[in-house]
């Protein structure tokens, strides 16, 4: 007999959760299972039916784990995570730098990856299949969302975890690849949903974030400046002096044996030289050794070639034809790729945007029921993210700003989401809102986001400093208290609102500093607009 997924359907789940054997739903969707399914329901089977709540207990306690997650994903240390990146030296000591040190600190205590046992036994856990490190929100949220992510990659872009963004995105493009789609968090009882579409955005900034890598300028780096002309190409270079990597030994001996009597400086060269070679792909092609280039003896390299041919490659000195191809080939594509999307936005999108739900009447972008009464009245944090989408006419920039300063969302401790969940403000709506309308024109725009980001600044700081904690959510009107609500209750930890927090930081870092220390003016601390002062 064909019996479900007892996480996913049936009468075990509907015993469970009827009987509120977990306060709080998803904890038993994430159980491992002890046993085969099978098994599971053998058992199952053997009970009375319908069983009596302390038989379900102790039926659930010998079949499924102790714990929510239990066995699946396991705490993972990203490796290019840093204690003191760069981000923080630009930040003024102090306060500031010191908070933006711990925030960072949090992305360790986040990072989970895929356990062998539950990669070898997928049918005894609702996790989807994961070949990267992710970045958790935190909480009750045990495993990878869609749209946090998004916000999580721009904070770890902001502390330079580049490798560890294009993990998450990885994730995300296999999620596709594998499902169509990528589905709301990566469990299997959210494949009949997805989230905010913003794969398109995580993916991009990890390209460029490639890109940029590789046209990075300087000693042991692959972007040169040509003294002749200027022009910028590339080459293959490493900075390493020691043989391929010992641990694992991946090819210790060989390089050992290639540079063995050599002296220690031309050993670290030829180590160098060797991973350089290696980065190119064509390990180890003749076009890298010395000779036509550098002359009899091998030019650059470390040694004559009739010794021990290897000894005398010298690829970081070769700027090859087929890396710049590749470097062309990728800057035309993302040309390509950003032109088609910006026309199709200016054709589509954009225009049906402003057509159906724009009105110069309150100055924003209303929600539409499109097969009835057309535009929706409530305002809500959404009615401005069109500045953030993209560029508008200076008179709709300009009505939009002064829109959001009336609307009564601005509070104390930042922009509320809507009316309707009064007081709570999320952490991804902050960065979009500070971010569209920093690339405003309209007057007061860049002024208004600086403000902005010193709200959610100062309130996720307050909090930091007070509890000790990063929220999900913030009470718009009690700076640094949690927003409340919901389904479950708020969570800490907290995935999004790190990255946002280090996002802005990178941006406004400065001024927050300055904030902290300065009288604030009567605007930068109390709500604006209709719900109010003004
Ligand atoms: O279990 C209730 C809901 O929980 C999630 O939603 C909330 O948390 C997510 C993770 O931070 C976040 O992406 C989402 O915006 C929040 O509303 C889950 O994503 C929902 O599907 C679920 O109903």
């Amino acid at each position: 007999m064909c019996r479900p997924d007892p996480f996913l359907s049936g009468p075990i789940l509907a015993a469970v959760q009827a009987a509120s054997i977990f306060p709080d739903c998803k904890t038993f969707v994430d159980l491992s299972l002890l046993v085969p399914p099978a098994e599971c329901w053998r058992r199952w089977e053997e009970l009375s039916q319908p069983p009596s709540e302390e038989q379900l207990r102790r039926f659930v306690a010998s079949v499924f784990s102790a714990e929510p997650g239990e066995g699946q994903l396991e705490p993972w240390w990203p490796e290019d995570h840093q204690p003191a990146p760069a981000l923080l030296s630009r930040l003024p000591a102090g306060a500031v730098r010191e908070w933006a040190s711990a925030v960072n600190g949090l992305w360790p205590l986040l990072g989970r990856r895929l356990s062998a046992e539950a990669a070898r036994r997928p049918d005894r856990h609702t996790l989807l299949e994961l070949s990267h490190g992710v970045i958790v929100p935190g909480g009750r949220f045990r495993e990878a969302y869609y749209w946090d992510s998004y916000w999580v990659v721009l904070g770890l872009l902001a502390v330079d975890m580049d490798a560890t963004a294009r993990g998450l995105v990885s994730n995300l493009l296999e999620c596709v690849a594998r499902h169509g789609f990528v589905p709301n968090g990566l469990r299997k009882y959210y494949l009949n949903r997805s989230q905010p579409p913003l794969l398109t955005q995580m993916a991009l900034p990890a390209l460029d974030a490639e890109y940029g890598w590789w046209m990075r300028t300087g000693d042991g780096r692959s972007a040169v400046r040509l003294e002749a002309d200027g022009a910028l190409l590339n080459r293959y270079v490493v900075a390493a002096s020691a043989p391929r990597p010992a641990e694992p030994p991946e090819s210790w001996r060989e390089d050992e044996a290639t540079a063995a009597g050599l002296p220690p400086a031309a050993q670290a060269r030829a180590w160098s030289e060797l991973a350089a070679c290696a980065e190119s792909g064509w390990d180890f092609s003749s076009r890298f050794l010395g000779g036509e280039l550098g002359g009899e003896g091998g030019g650059e390299g470390c040694g004559k070639a009739e010794e021990e041919p290897l000894r005398s490659l010298r690829t970081a000195a070769v700027l090859p034809v087929e890396l710049n191809a590749i470097l062309l080939r990728n800057e035309l594509t993302l040309q390509r790729l950003h032109a088609r999307l910006a026309l199709l936005l200016a054709r589509q999108a954009g225009e049906a945007m402003d057509e159906w739900m724009w009105s110069g009447e309150t100055g924003r972008w209303h929600d539409v029921e499109w097969e009835g009464r057309g535009q929706l009245q409530q305002v809500s944090a959404a009615s401005f993210t069109p500045l953030w989408a993209c560029q508008h006419s200076a008179e709709r920039e300009a009505a939009a700003v002064q829109s959001l300063r009336r609307s009564g969302l601005v509070q104390e401790g930042g922009v509320a989401t809507t009316l309707w969940d009064w007081p709570n403000a999320w952490p991804p709506l902050q960065q979009m809102l500070v971010e569209g309308l920093a690339g405003c024109e309209a007057d007061g725009a860049a002024e208004l986001a600086e403000d902005l980001a010193l709200r959610w600044l100062r309130s996720n700081h307050r909090g930091w400093a007070r509890d000790g904690v990063m929220r999900e959510k913030y009470d718009a009107t009690r700076p640094g208290e949690s927003g409340g609500g919901g389904e479950y209750t708020p969570q800490v930890g907290f995935g999004w609102t790190n990255g946002v927090a280090l996002w802005l930081l990178e941006r406004y870092g400065d001024s927050f500093a300055r904030s902290l220390t300065a009288p604030a003016s009567s605007e930068k601390c109390t709500a604006i607009g209709d719900g109010g002062s003004q």
